[in-house]
């Protein structure tokens, strides 16, 4: 469905540039926010040439930790599992810095001195990948960073998560890790991990706070070995089996749907 509005909303003007082009459809074709969208059902089944939105709210999980507390680890490992769609807003940025887009440059800088990039560019790409994936359960890996990257997702995307993991380690093993991680990555060194690591304290905690205050935060010890940390891991996602074992949203049958398998 989301990718028959892509292709049919590509007419929409470029004025609305800002906002995802899924997000611009539905608000002129029927003024609704990407939450709605979620949840209202507009058509019929079966009604010709009028979209069914998806019918239920994303499944959200927000994987939260310092750096190298073992969040890209364990997300390979729930997502063999689980099969929620893994997006890591790191991963993300390094692909605007790879592709030389228009905030490749900045977001290299920033990522090089262990900052934290502007909530809306991250927020944006990731709405960009919820938006255009025919999953409707996610891993956030690395994000929200701060309280500010917090409330922009709100806001934007409209969505909250059903659960947030946080990967608690030690700031010696996670200095240890990155600087073994051996990815060629730019802020892998001890002058911005010392960085990071002060960054994380201040900035990451207070959303730390705030989930664990909502009742929504998994602590998960992040020393031993992987296996004994996932082993963490998968009882937390037993409640939500039921939830997470739904089908795809989209009509598998749909000619508009690719073949995924
Ligand atoms: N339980 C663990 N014990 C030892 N090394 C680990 C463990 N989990 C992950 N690592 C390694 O530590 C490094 C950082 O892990 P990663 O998953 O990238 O962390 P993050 O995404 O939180 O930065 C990687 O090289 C990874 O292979
Ligand atoms: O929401 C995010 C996620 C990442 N980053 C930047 O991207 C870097 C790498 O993030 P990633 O999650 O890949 O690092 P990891 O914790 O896995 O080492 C961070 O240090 C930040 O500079 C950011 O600004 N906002
Ligand atoms: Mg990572």
């Amino acid at each position: 469905m989301w990718r028959r509005v892509a292709s049919l909303s590509s007419t929409i003007s470029s004025s609305s540039r800002s906002l995802s082009r899924n997000q611009v459809f539905f608000q002129a074709a029927f003024g609704l926010s990407i939450r709605e969208s979620y949840a209202t059902e507009i058509s019929k089944p079966g009604e010709e040439g009028v979209l069914r939105p998806k019918e239920k709210a994303p499944f959200i999980t927000f994987v939260l930790g310092g750096p190298g507390s073992g969040k890209g680890t364990q997300c390979e490992k729930i997502v063999e599992t689980f099969g929620l769609t893994h997006l890591s807003a790191g991963d993300l940025l390094r692909r605007e810095i790879a592709m030389h887009t228009q905030n490749g440059a900045m977001i290299l800088n920033l990522i090089k001195d262990g900052k934290i990039v502007p909530s809306e560019v991250t927020v944006k790409l990731l709405q960009k990948e919820l938006e255009s994936s025919n999953s409707s359960k996610f891993l956030i890996d690395g994000f929200p960073r701060t309280e500010e990257n917090r409330v922009a997702f709100e806001r934007i995307v409209g969505a909250d998560p059903d659960v947030v993991l946080f990967f608690d380690c030690p700031e010696e093993e996670m200095v240890k890790r990155v600087l073994n991680r051996n990815q060629g990555r730019v802020d892998d060194n001890i002058t911005t991990m010392k960085k990071r690591l002060k960054i994380f304290e201040a900035l990451n905690r207070p959303v730390i706070d705030y989930y664990k205050n909502k009742g929504k935060l998994y602590t998960i010890n992040a020393i031993g070995t992987v296996d004994d940390i996932f082993k963490q891991v998968l009882p937390i996602f037993t409640p939500f089996e039921e939830q997470l074992k739904q089908s795809r949203h989209v009509n598998p049958k749909s000619p508009l749907v690719e073949n995924s398998s």
